[in-house]
């Protein structure tokens, strides 16, 4: 998949902002037994800061896989192929700390900020840093956010413990700031009584109270990225939507978030632009409201055919035929074709890259350009 075609919205709207992040040519393999399974296939998007990037498609189209190979965090059977992750954290409009927000950094913090200013230059290729740098960067610079706070959180330690520690160990403040920092976190995002609370253990908490907690110990150093998998998705619907909200001021401090989610309507209520996964590869990048209201893929068509939307409960719901492939397997050409109602033989059998359709709008299907899709 050809990288220069990832076009940059921003760009041709004439802003001056370089992308957060420049995801190019990511390639993610896992090896299963003699298999090899290209999970994630030359992957390219860009970010910006202050902005929402929805990753979307059907369970096992690579979205959790792209994710963490943007963080490093992949199982042993993985490997990084190929590709680029061009994170430039000085893209990243701050808000100036409001009054009692500034902290004064302490001696040990000032030589890690020096450390940190060497190890990450703007425009730093991810792929390319240490463990030890790429540790720096995570969690610091890089928040994140998963499906279940249980497994991102420590059951034995107390609340307190956890978002000191996380805060020291980024050399953010000392310990006398740590506990107060904490507990304003805390009440930022809605938790009540921060100051009793910070003293109970994650399994003392409901569900969505930890998922808060979470997103407060992503958001405690102020990272310039956001890195959100299905955050709302083991959370009832009305903590679901003030997460939402939350993420919603996050983005707004000139925060970047890619979100990956299986909900649409998240996706349309949060999110600045959409991109659609199958088996691996991006088939469909635009604003989201263009690609919700009207996609272009064949695959994404179904996809949005095939989910109901908050507010839309009496249209019909159309699955898409047949199932996802085997990525070990994976069918010549264009990988939905089998599925496709519209394939067209021979064309469809050739490796298909993303083309452009208008600003910011670029899908994976030759049918979807040249028929002016008016699906
Ligand atoms: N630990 C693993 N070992 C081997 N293959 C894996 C592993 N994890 C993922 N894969 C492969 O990568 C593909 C993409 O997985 P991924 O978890 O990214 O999908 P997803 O789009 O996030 O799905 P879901 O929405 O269900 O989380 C899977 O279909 C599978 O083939």
């Amino acid at each position: 998949m050809s990288t220069d075609l990832v076009t940059d919205p921003a760009r041709e709207r004439g802003a001056a902002t370089a992308p957060l992040l420049s995801v190019r040519d990511l390639r993610t393999r896992f090896r299963n037994g003699r298999e090899i399974v290209p999970a994630v296939d030359g992957v390219s998007f860009d970010l910006h800061a202050g902005r929402a990037l929805a990753i979307v498609g059907e369970s096992g189209s690579g979205k959790t896989v792209t994710a963490r190979t943007l963080m490093r965090l992949l199982p042993r059977t993985a490997t990084v192929a190929g590709g680029q992750v061009w994170f430039n954290r000085e893209a990243a409009r701050r808000e100036e700390p409001g009054p009692g927000r500034a902290a004064a950094p302490s001696r040990r913090a000032g030589r890690r900020e020096r450390a940190r200013v060497v190890a990450d230059q703007p425009g730093r290729d991810l792929l390319t840093l240490s463990e030890r740098e790429m540790r720096r960067v995570r969690g610091r610079d890089i928040g994140m956010v998963f499906q279940n706070a249980m497994e991102a959180m420590n059951p034995t330690l107390t609340l307190e413990r956890q978002l000191t520690e996380h805060l020291l160990w980024h050399g953010v403040c000392g310990k006398a700031e740590a506990r107060e920092r904490a507990v304003r976190a805390l009440g930022d995002v809605g938790i009540p009584e921060p100051e009793r609370r910070i003293r109970t253990y994650p399994f003392q908490l409901s569900g969505g109270m930890r998922q808060r907690a979470m997103i407060a110990m992503a958001m405690l150093t102020e990272p310039a990225l956001l890195i959100a998998d299905e955050p709302t998705t083991a959370v009832d619907v009305t903590v679901q939507r003030q997460i939402l909200d939350l993420l919603v001021e996050v983005k707004s401090r000139g925060t970047g978030i890619v979100m990956i989610t299986h909900d649409l309507g998240v996706a349309r209520y949060f999110c600045d632009d959409v991109v659609v996964m199958y088996a691996g590869r991006v088939v469909e990048r635009a604003p989201t409201h263009e690609l919700l209201d009207a996609p272009k893929h064949p695959y994404a068509v179904g996809l949005l055919g095939s989910c109901v939307e908050l507010g839309e409960r009496h249209r019909p719901l159309v699955s898409i035929q047949g199932s996802p492939p085997d990525l070990a397997r994976r069918p010549q050409g264009c990988a939905f074709h089998p599925r496709c109602g519209q394939a067209e033989r021979p064309r469809c059998l050739t490796d298909q890259e993303l083309l452009p359709i208008s600003a910011g709008r670029e899908a994976a299907c030759w049918k979807a350009v040249t028929d002016g899709a008016e699906r």
